[in-house]
């Protein structure tokens, strides 16, 4: 599991409880995940078709920093399936679990297409292969 994004919890994210609302976290989420399925598949026509059940471990508070981390599940035909866990960055503590996110690879019609990837790459590796070239 990789934590590439952080946030901070502000007045603006916090539901009636005073505790981070599971709805902004979620939103965070899908952006986080769109964003690792972009890079991955390297196409910008990359959509979520599917979010597993969502378990809220923990809650946060404001001026807590939250980490969101996401992992690789399934490199499928079209798709790409993801894990996500999010956690208090400076406790480690777990807020938020989702076992399964489905992104789906589209062409420029909206139609799924083969992605032709198998294993997670990194952005320095595709650029030393292209300044090989
Ligand atoms: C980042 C964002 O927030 S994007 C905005 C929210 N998302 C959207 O608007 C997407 C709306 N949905 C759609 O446009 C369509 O459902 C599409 C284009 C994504 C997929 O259309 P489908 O007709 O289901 O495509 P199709 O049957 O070919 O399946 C495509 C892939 O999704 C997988 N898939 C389909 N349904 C599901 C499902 N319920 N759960 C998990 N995976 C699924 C398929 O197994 C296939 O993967 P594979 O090729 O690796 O085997």
């Amino acid at each position: 599991m990789r934590y590439h994004t952080r946030k901070m919890v502000k007045p603006e994210d916090l539901n009636p409880n005073e505790t981070l609302f599971g709805g902004r976290l979620l939103e965070w989420i899908d952006e986080e995940a769109a964003l690792y399925g972009v890079i991955q598949l390297d196409n910008k026509r990359v959509v979520t078709k599917f979010i597993s059940e969502i378990n809220f471990i923990s809650s946060a508070v404001q001026g807590d920093i939250v980490e969101i981390g996401m992992d690789v599940v399934k490199f499928g035909s079209t798709s790409l399936t993801l894990r996500c866990e999010v956690r208090n960055k400076l406790s480690r503590k777990t807020i938020l679990k989702v076992e399964n996110i489905t992104l789906v690879n589209l062409n420029e019609d909206g139609i799924p297409v083969p992605h032709n990837k198998t294993k997670i790459e990194y952005v320095r590796d595709r650029l030393e292969e292209l300044s090989k070239d």
